[in-house]
């Protein structure tokens, strides 16, 4: 991929394999984020190839951002955004579902303002579920979080995972968080990848 002629990484090569969680790893600025909008076709790489398996359905937990406090939805309309505006009995039993999913039923009616950072997290992660992917990308979805608000939302992860075979793509600066969850790891830098077993990650980049 380049930008103006620099490259940013080259001759990347590696697989997911289905029901994989994987770290991304990497300094700032190698490319984490543009390789993830490559794989959502939000960018379209300067040359070279990539291919999901026709089956992938891809889902996407955004970079933590704070939400105004005056913001008016409550955390159930707010995931609702994600569903058609007329609901059916079909669509308001998934939004039930996947509030008791990520543990937000009996904070439901509760503004999105005013949820804490992991909440909200959770909310986004509810949003994306209602599209039922198989594949889900975090982006850095961690960052910022307190210890147990980011175990919570891992968790939660790691149960998509093991009770789902969800496939998890999860781009962080947090190696330490990544060898409690994850199994393997993307690393990226000096414009390449490597690809290996979480475990045997070496290395302290920050
Ligand atoms: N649209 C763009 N136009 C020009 N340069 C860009 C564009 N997007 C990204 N870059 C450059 O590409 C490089 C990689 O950026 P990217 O945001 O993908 O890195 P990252 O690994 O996600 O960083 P971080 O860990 O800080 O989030 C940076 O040097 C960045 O300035």
């Amino acid at each position: 991929m380049k930008f103006d002629n620099k490259a940013v990484f080259q001759d990347l090569n590696f697989k997911l394999e289905k029901g994989s969680m994987t770290a991304l790893l990497g300094p700032n600025g190698t490319g984490k984020t543009t390789l993830i909008n490559i794989l959502m076709k939000l960018l379209v790489p300067t040359s070279g190839s990539f291919k999901f398996d026709e089956k992938v359905k891809l889902g996407y937990v955004p970079q933590f951002r704070n939400i105004d406090a005056e913001y008016p939805l409550s955390i159930k309309a707010f995931i609702s955004l994600n569903a058609p505006l007329i609901k059916s009995k079909q669509v308001k039993d998934q939004i039930h579902h996947e509030l008791e999913e990520t543990h937000l039923l009996d904070i439901q009616n509760t503004r999105m303002g005013e949820a804490s950072g992991g909440q909200k997290q959770r909310a986004y992660l509810a949003q994306a579920l209602l599209d039922n992917p198989n594949m889900i990308i975090l982006d850095e979805a961690t960052a910022s979080l307190d210890p147990v608000a980011k175990d919570e939302l891992m968790k939660l992860i790691q149960h998509l995972n093991k009770e789902h075979g969800m496939t998890v793509l999860f781009v962080t600066h947090d190696v330490p968080l990544a060898r409690k969850y994850m199994k393997e790891y993307l690393y990226l830098n000096h414009g390449t990848v490597k690809q290996g077993k979480m475990s045997e990650f070496e290395g302290d980049y920050e």
